[in-house]
This record gives structure tokens, sequence and C-alpha cells, in this order.
């Protein structure tokens, strides 16, 4: 990598790269999944090769596994870890509760798995991604595909009696194939521009047959690392709330990172 980053990706990195001095050796470290977890892994992986940093990191994704694998860490599952002293990911959106809406990857089901797994969840964010208000971005649903069409009706209609502005459940797609996740699933998008009440909202999704998990993570994180295209970085730790801002430069090494594209 040589180069100035554009902006967005280097909110992306210096949340990434703050993140990553939380990892010490002897951990087992969940790896999220999205372009800001990449970052992340790409952190980790110039850390075990150039600083002997030892863990061992449980991805939550296929696409992660292959990234961890490539830059030099010890991937193992999360059935071999059991539990996890740390998981480290990215989101589509948080508000001030650090509630979030995650899946925009289509990997949320592994990643709520994984982060519940963990005596603590942080997660990396560019600055876009702090809301006031939940919903904006589409809440993924990951569902079966057995009884697909009854599924996505009685999510249609379970939203009319809830606090949404938006009440549309489109299937995600790749291309004009049906989007399949890791699990062998499809998702559900649902449009619902606001959510007035995460908490009762995830719970009525996933009562309904069909549905595997949503995209709300309530109580699962713990601290949001914000990162700005001018190189800063704002920590909020919902356990000790300091509000702290500090300038963190990081692009001074061009070199850090090993190339992926092969
Ligand atoms: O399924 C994907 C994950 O939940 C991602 O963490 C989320 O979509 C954020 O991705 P990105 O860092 O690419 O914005």
């Amino acid at each position: 990598m040589s180069g100035e980053l554009a902006p967005i990706d280097k909110a992306k990195f210096v949340a990434a790269k703050q993140a990553s001095e939380f990892v010490e050796s002897g951990m087992k470290v969940g790896l999220g999944t999205g372009s800001t977890a990449e970052w992340l892994v790409q952190c980790l992986g110039e850390m075990v090769r150039e600083e002997g940093l030892k863990f061992k990191g449980v991805p939550t994704s296929k696409r992660t596994a292959l990234l961890a694998k490539k830059v030099g860490i010890d991937v193992i599952t999360l059935d071999e870890a059991k539990w996890l002293d740390l998981t480290i990911d990215g989101t589509d959106e948080f508000d001030a509760d650090l509630t979030l809406i995650k899946g925009g990857g289509g990997a949320h089901l592994r990643e709520k798995i994984v982060a519940t797994a963990s005596d603590r969840m942080i997660v990396i964010a560019d600055a876009t991604k702090k809301v006031d208000t939940l919903g904006a971005f589409p809440l993924p649903v990951e569902v079966i595909p057995f009884g697909l069409p009854v599924t996505q009706g009685l999510i249609g209609e379970m939203l009319t009696s809830m606090d949404v502005l938006g009440r549309d459940v489109v299937q995600r797609m790749q291309g004009d194939q049906p989007y399949v996740t890791d699990e062998g699933n499809f998702i559900l998008d649902l449009h619902l521009k606001r959510i007035g009440n995460p908490r009762q909202l995830s719970l009525m999704i996933n009562q309904i047959p069909g549905v595997v998990e949503n995209g709300l993570f309530i109580d699962v994180c713990d601290v949001v690392i914000v990162g700005y295209g001018d190189g800063r970085v704002a920590t909020r730790d919902i356990t000790n709330d300091t509000g702290n801002v500090v300038q963190f430069d990081v692009l001074d090494d061009d070199n850090i990172f090993v190339d992926i594209a092969d």
C-alpha cells in the first residue's frame, strides 16, 4: 500500500489500528467481517509478522478466514476456542446505547454468535455509522430457504404492528440470484427507516418460524472506536464513558500491509 488513503478508508483504518492494540498474546479473538474488519485483520497480520504477536483468531465468515490465513493469523474455529477474550467487528449503524445494525455483508448470524461468546466486543466504525435513531440502514434478517414467501409475508404482517416508518421486506440478491449466506440461508432486508423499539422488534422478528437471526445487536457491544477521515479516533466505552478523542496518525508507514490482491 502506498500513497494517501481516501478519507473513508483512512477513517476505517485508524479505528481498526486503534482496536488492534487491544489484542494481546495468548488471547482468542473473534474477527469480524466487512471492509472495516478487513483493515483490522491486516493490522493484526502485520503485528503477527513484525512484532511476534501470538493469538488465535476466530473468523466470522469464510471471507475473513481466507484473509486471516493469508496475512499469517493462526485461525481456529469457535468450537475449538469455546470462549473468546475479545471480538472486534465493524457495523452498519450504531446508536448512543451502542445498539447496532449489522449484516450488510450478510455475516450477522455468525458475527452475533461469536460476539456473544466473547468477554468483550469492540466495534470499529467510520463516523458515518453513528445515528440518532437506528433504521436508515435496512435491517438484515437471515431466513432459511424453505417457505421463504410465507416467512417474508409474516414479517411484513408483523411490521404493521410495530413502531417503524417503512415496511418493505426485500430479498437480497446477488446479480439475478438470491444472496446465500455462509450457512446456506437467504437474507431479507427490512427497509424500516426508523426503529423506535429495537428490543421489541428483535424479539418479534426472531419468533417468526423460518427466521434464523436478525441484525440487531442489543447489549452485545461494549466499546465503539470511531475513526475520522482526518485521522482522529474517538472511543466510546459503555462501561467507562470517557468520550476521549485522540489524534492517531498512522499513515507514515507506507509498507505495513502485505499484498492480498493475488
Ligand atoms: O455482515 C457484515 C457485517 O455485519 C459488517 O460488519 C458490516 O456490514 C459493516 O461492514 P463495513 O465495515 O464494510 O461497513
